[in-house]
């Protein structure tokens, strides 16, 4: 684990000391914009026209921020129009790696850097910008025409596969329908902060304050999003929008990943009646288990994070995501 300073990887574990023990995520950088063709505007150097075949996902199938773009490749049925690759789970002193390796093949991701055969994942911020600084993560969403990141932040790169390539698909399903807009961004807000970045700042705190100050929010909103899901479907009304799939990724690691090595061990997801079947709900929607691998899921986390888990031994369970009997 590290980051890029001057386009030059150092390896280094997060800096707590500075912030009282406490995880701050860094803002991503790359916030470039696919957008319709129609839409496209030259002068605008923000903008990327979004074109069938010039664009590859870079994705951990273990990350759960990642995991949001690889839901819209499906749901957006954008599987021909834009090719994807994922990293080795392990991540480790030089970051995220390419390394191929038999016992994480994928069936639907294949392995590996197919654009350049690169090593390391930061060696494709490299090629975006010599002298990037920051941290190097994932997703990386690249442009093969103009060989650059168009973005690497996963909840832009959800808005744009939900609307941008709706001609070329012709599939205009709407996963941020207008008239629901700001109460989609006021849930997402409380659930960025609590739950999905909630859990890191759970899991990667070094005192007992900093913990405790992610801990007792995170399960505070579990609470009431239990509450929430006894009168409605899905968070913003009788149909799945984007707020769901935000939480989704952090729900499916919740109870084999978060639960115990992020210490988020209150209640399990499968103790809450509402939340265990919106859960699998979600996961039953068409194409969506397909996305979920809980081999690379629980690989990353318990071997990546030394600092957390320094024996490195991956736990065998949990044995059920769901109760399907509740
Ligand atoms: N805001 C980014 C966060 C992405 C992110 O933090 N990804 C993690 C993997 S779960 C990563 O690559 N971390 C590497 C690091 O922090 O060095 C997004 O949502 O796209």
């Amino acid at each position: 684990m590290g980051l890029l300073i001057d386009g030059k990887w150092h390896d280094q574990w997060y800096d707590t000391k500075a912030t009282n023990g406490k995880f701050v995520r860094s803002q991503s950088q790359f916030r470039n914009w696919l957008v319709a063709p129609k839409d496209y505007d030259a002068d605008n150097s923000k903008h990327f026209p979004a074109e069938s075949g010039r664009y590859h996902l870079y994705v951990s199938l273990a990350c759960p921020w990642a995991h949001r773009t690889l839901i819209f490749r499906q749901l957006k049925e954008l599987e021909a129009h834009i090719s994807v690759s994922c990293v080795h789970p392990h991540m480790l002193e030089n970051g995220w790696q390419f390394k191929q390796e038999e016992r994480f093949d994928d069936a639907q991701v294949p392995t590996g850097d197919p654009l350049f055969g690169s090593d390391f994942a930061h060696q494709i911020y490299t090629k975006a910008d010599p002298k990037y600084s920051g941290r190097v993560t994932v997703p990386i969403l690249w442009d093969k025409h103009t060989n650059t990141i168009v973005s690497n932040e996963s909840a832009d790169i959800i808005r744009m596969f939900n609307s941008a390539f709706n001609d070329l698909t012709g599939n205009q399903d709407d996963y941020y329908p207008e008239e629901k807009r700001a109460e989609i961004d006021d849930i997402n807000d409380r659930i960025y902060d609590t739950v999905n970045n909630g859990v890191y700042k759970s899991g990667f705190a070094t005192t007992q304050e900093a913990y405790e100050e992610a801990v007792a929010p995170l399960f505070e909103t579990l609470d009431f999003l239990e509450q929430r899901l006894e009168t409605q479907a899905y968070l913003v009304g009788e149909q799945a929008t984007e707020a769901d799939w935000r939480l989704f990724t952090t729900l499916i690691r919740f109870d084999p990943v978060y639960f115990g090595h992020f210490k988020c061990n209150l209640r399990r997801i499968i103790d809450y009646p509402n939340l265990n079947a919106y859960l699998e709900g979600l996961y039953n929607t068409a194409n969506v288990a397909k996305t979920v691998n809980l081999t690379h899921i629980k690989q990353h986390y318990y071997y990546s994070h030394d600092t957390i888990n320094p024996t490195r031994v991956v736990p065998k369970g949990p044995d059920t995501l769901f109760r399907s009997d509740m």
